[in-house]
C-alpha cells in the first residue's frame, strides 16, 4: 500500500514521502537532534539551572536580609550607643582619677587612705583596659561580618559564573538544534516515494504511519511546550541577570558605607584611645606631682617630729614632776587651808579691830566736822542776808521819771549804795548780787547751807521784798532757769547718791501757802482746807501741822510732778494767780532723813524755802477794803517775822514763836 503522509516540522510541511520512510526519517532526525533522550536531557539541565537559580535567589534574599538597611542600621545604633557608654565610662573613669584625693605618703598617718586610693585606681585602670577589651570585641565581630559579606560576594559571583556557563551550554544547544533542522529541511522531499511504497503496501504500514502521525503530532506538542519553557527561561535569565546587577550595585553600596562607617568608628575609636590615654597620663603626672608634695610636706613633719622630740622629753619630765605634785597636793591644799584659815581669822580680826578703830575715827571726825561747821557758822553769822537787784524793765526804763537809784561798789561785792532825796545810803550785807548775776551764783552762794540739811541742820531761806522785785524768779525761776527750789533739790539727790551705800536718805516734800494768817496744804487733796499750828506734844517745843501732805521724792521727775501740783491747786483757789501769790507766801518745806547702815547713825535735817508776800506800804499804795486786810496782814507776819530774826540774831534767851516772815536766811542747829 503506498500511503503517503503530511508532517508538519518547524513550520515545514513533510509530504509525499512513504510512511516508514517518513517515519525512519523523522526517528533519524530526531535521534540526531529531538530524541526524547535529548529533550529529557535538556529539561534536566533546565530544571537544575532553575533549581541553581532559585538556590541563589535564595541565597541573594538571605545576604540581602543579612545585609539589609534596617539590619545595618540596628548594628550601626547599637555601635554608637556602645560608643557612647564607652566615652561615658571614659569620663566617669577621667572624673574620679581627677577628684581623687592626692595619693599621701605610705609612712604617714593617712597611709590606709592611700592604700584605698590606691585599690581604687587600679580598679578604674581595669574598668579601662575592660573597656578596651570590649571595644576590641566589637571591632572584631564587624571585621568578621565584613569577612562573612566579602565570602557571600564570592559565592555569588561563582554562581552567576556557572549561570552565565549553563546559559552558553543551552545557546550552544540550541544553535546545533537549529542548524541540524535547517539541514534537515534542507534535504530533497523523499516522503512521496515512501506514501506510494506505504500505498502499495499493506494495511498494516497504514495503522503503522497512523500510529507514527500520532506520535509525530504527540512529539510536535512536546517540542512546542519545550520551545515555550526555553522561551521563559530565557526570559527568567534575563531577569536574574538584571537582579544580579542590581544586587551587585547595592552590595557596592552597602560595602562603601560599611567602609565608611568603619573608617568612622576606627577614628572614633582612635579618638576615644589618645584621650583615655591623654587623660590617664595626665592623672598620673598630677599624682605624681601631688605625691611629691604630700612626701616633702611628709619631710617637714619628719623633721618637726625630730626637733619635737627633746621638747616631749622636756614635757614628759614637767608631767611627771607636775604627776608628783598632784599626788602631795591634797595634804599641801590641806596644810595650805589650814594656814589660810588662820591668816584669814588674824586679818578678819586685825579689819575688825581696825574697823572699829576706824569707825570711832570716823564719829570723832563726824562730831569734828559737826563742830567745825557750826564754828564757821558762828564765825560767819547764823543769819546771813543776801540782795540781789534785779535787771531793769523796759517799761521802768520808759517811765518819763526814770532814774537809777542803786550803785555797786565794784571793790567790795557786801556794800550796796542807794541814792534817796539827795542823800546816798550805804548797807552792807553779806553779799550784793548784780542784775547780771546769774541763777547759778545766786545758789552757789547758799548751796552749803543746804547740804548741811544732809548732816541734820535745820535751814530756812527767805526771799523777801517788794512785789515785782524778783522773789520768785529767785526762788522758783523759770522752766529753762530754774531756782533755788529745784536746784537745792537735785543737789541733794546728788550729795545722798554720793554717800550710798553706807547711808540710806529719805527725803520728802510738803507744799504749803499763808494767806490772810491761814495756812494751807497745797499738795493736798482739798487746797482750800485751812491747817492748824502746834505744839509738838513729845516737849521738844517744836511746832508742827497736824494734817500736812507730804511727798517723797527720789528724782528730777519727782520734784517737777510735786511742783506741778502745787502750783495747780494754787491756781484753783484763787482767780488772778499773780495778784494772789504776790500776797500770800510760799512754803516748800523739804525734810531729809539719814541712816547710817554700818555705824546706825540718823540724822533729820529740815529745809524751809520761802517766797514771801511783796512787802508794800499800805499808806503809799492806798489800799481799801480786802486789799487792806491782805496788806495788813503780810505786813504782820513780815513784822512778826522780823522780831523773830531780830533775836534770834541778837541771841535772845526767848525766840518769839511766829510765821517765820523776815530776812533772807536763817539756819538753826
Ligand atoms: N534777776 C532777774 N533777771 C531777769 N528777770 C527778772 C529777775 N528778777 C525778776 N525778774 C523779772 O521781773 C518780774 C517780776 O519778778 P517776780 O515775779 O519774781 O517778782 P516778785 O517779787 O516775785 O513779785 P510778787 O511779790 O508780785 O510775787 C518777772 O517778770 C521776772 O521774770
Amino acid at each position: 500500500m503506498n500511503c503517503r503522509l503530511r508532517l508538519h516540522g518547524r513550520g515545514r510541511l513533510f509530504e509525499s514521502a512513504p510512511v516508514d520512510e517518513c517515519a525512519q526519517s523523522l526517528f533519524r532526525c530526531l535521534a540526531l537532534q529531538d530524541s526524547p533522550k535529548t529533550v529529557s536531557a535538556a529539561s534536566l539541565q533546565v530544571r537544575e539551572l532553575e533549581e541553581k537559580l532559585l538556590d541563589q535567589t535564595q541565597e541573594v534574599d538571605r545576604l540581602r536580609s543579612e545585609l539589609g538597611a534596617t539590619d545595618l542600621e540596628k548594628h550601626l545604633e547599637i555601635l554608637v550607643s556602645e560608643n557612647e557608654r564607652l566615652k561615658q565610662e571614659l569620663s566617669a573613669c577621667q572624673a574620679s582619677i581627677r577628684d581623687a584625693p592626692p595619693p599621701p605618703c605610705g609612712d604617714c598617718p593617712h597611709s590606709q587612705d592611700a592604700a584605698a586610693l590606691r585599690s581604687e585606681l587600679s580598679q578604674r585602670e581595669d574598668a579601662a583596659q575592660e573597656q578596651e577589651r570590649r571595644l576590641a570585641e566589637v571591632e572584631r565581630g564587624l571585621e568578621e561580618k565584613a569577612g562573612r559579606v566579602a565570602e557571600l560576594s564570592l559565592r555569588l559571583e561563582e554562581a552567576c559564573r556557572e549561570r552565565e556557563e549553563v546559559e552558553l551550554q543551552l545557546g550552544r544547544r540550541l544553535r546545533d538544534c537549529q542548524q541540524a533542522l535547517s539541514k534537515q529541511a534542507a534535504l530533497p522531499p523523499q516522503v512521496k516515494y515512501v506514501t506510494r511504497t506505504v500505498e502499495v503496501e499493506s494495511a498494516q504500514s497504514q495503522q503503522a504511519l497512523s500510529e507514527a502521525k500520532a506520535r509525530n503530532l504527540a512529539l510536535q506538542e512536546q517540542l512546542g511546550v519545550q520551545r515555550q519553557l526555553l522561551r521563559e527561561l530565557e526570559q527568567q535569565l534575563h531577569e536574574s541577570q538584571r537582579t544580579s546587577s542590581q544586587l551587585r550595585t547595592q552590595i557596592l553600596t552597602y560595602e562603601g558605607e560599611m567602609e565608611r562607617v568603619q573608617g568612622q568608628l576606627e577614628a572614633e575609636v582612635q579618638n576615644l584611645e589618645e584621650e583615655k590615654n591623654r587623660v590617664i597620663e595626665e592623672a598620673f603626672i598630677r599624682a605624681e606631682s601631688e605625691m611629691k608634695a604630700v612626701h616633702e610636706n611628709l619631710a617637714g613633719v619628719r623633721m618637726n617630729l625630730l626637733t619635737l622630740q627633746p621638747a616631749l622629753r622636756t614635757l614628759t619630765c614637767d608631767y611627771n614632776c607636775l604627776k608628783r605634785q598632784v599626788q602631795d597636793f591634797p595634804l599641801m591644799l590641806e596644810k595650805a587651808i589650814s594656814e589660810a584659815k588662820q591668816e584669814i581669822c588674824q586679818v578678819i580680826s586685825e579689819v575688825s579691830s581696825t574697823n572699829q578703830e576706824l569707825l570711832r575715827k570716823y564719829k570723832r571726825e563726824m562730831n569734828l566736822r559737826k563742830k567745825c561747821h557750826n564754828e564757821l557758822v558762828r564765825l560767819r553769822g547764823n543769819i546771813r542776808v543776801f540782795c540781789r537787784v534785779r535787771p531793769v524793765s523796759q517799761e521802768e526804763l520808759d517811765a518819763a521819771d526814770a532814774k537809777n537809784m542803786v550803785t555797786f561798789d565794784p571793790d567790795d561785792d557786801a556794800v550796796l549804795h542807794l541814792s534817796n532825796k539827795g542823800k546816798v545810803m550805804a548797807f552792807e550785807l553779806d553779799k550784793v548780787f548784780p542784775p547780771q548775776a546769774t541763777q547759778e551764783e545766786v545758789f552757789l552762794e547758799v548751796q552749803s547751807l543746804i547740804i548741811s540739811c544732809i548732816d541734820g541742820f535745820n535751814v530756812c531761806i527767805f526771799a523777801y521784798g517788794q512785789t515785782g522785785s524778783g522773789k520768785t524768779y529767785t526762788m522758783e525761776g523759770v522752766a529753762e532757769n530754774p531756782g533755788i527750789n529745784q536746784r537745792a533739790l537735785r543737789l541733794l539727790f546728788t550729795e545722798v547718791s554720793d554717800k550710798a551705800p553706807d547711808w540710806d536718805f529719805h527725803i520728802t516734800v510738803s507744799m504749803v501757802e499763808i494767806y490772810n494768817e491761814t495756812l494751807r496744804n497745797l499738795l493736798g487733796e482739798n487746797p482750800s482746807e485751812k491747817l492748824d499750828i502746834k505744839m509738838c506734844p513729845d516737849g521738844s517745843g517744836q511746832l508742827y501741822v497736824p494734817g500736812l501732805m507730804e511727798f517723797a521724792v527720789q528724782s528730777v521727775d519727782d520734784i517737777n510732778r510735786v511742783f506741778d501740783l502745787g502750783h495747780m491747786n494754787r491756781a484753783t483757789a484763787c482767780t488772778n494767780l499773780n495778784e494772789h501769790s504776790s500776797r500770800s507766801h510760799a512754803l516748800l518745806i523739804i525734810t531729809v532723813s539719814g541712816f547710817n547702815s554700818s555705824t546706825g547713825h540718823r540724822t533729820s535735817g529740815k529745809l524751809n524755802l520761802v517766797d514771801l508776800a511783796g512787802s508794800e506800804r499800805i499808806a503809799k499804795s492806798g489800799a481799801e477794803g480786802s486789799r487792806l486786810r491782805e496788806a495788813q496782814c503780810i505786813n504782820k507776819s513780815l513784822s512778826a517775822l522780823g522780831d523773830v530774826i531780830h533775836a534770834l540774831r541778837s541771841k535772845q534767851a526767848h525766840i518769839p514763836s511766829a510765821t517765820p516772815a523776815s530776812p533772807t536766811c536763817c539756819r538753826t542747829p
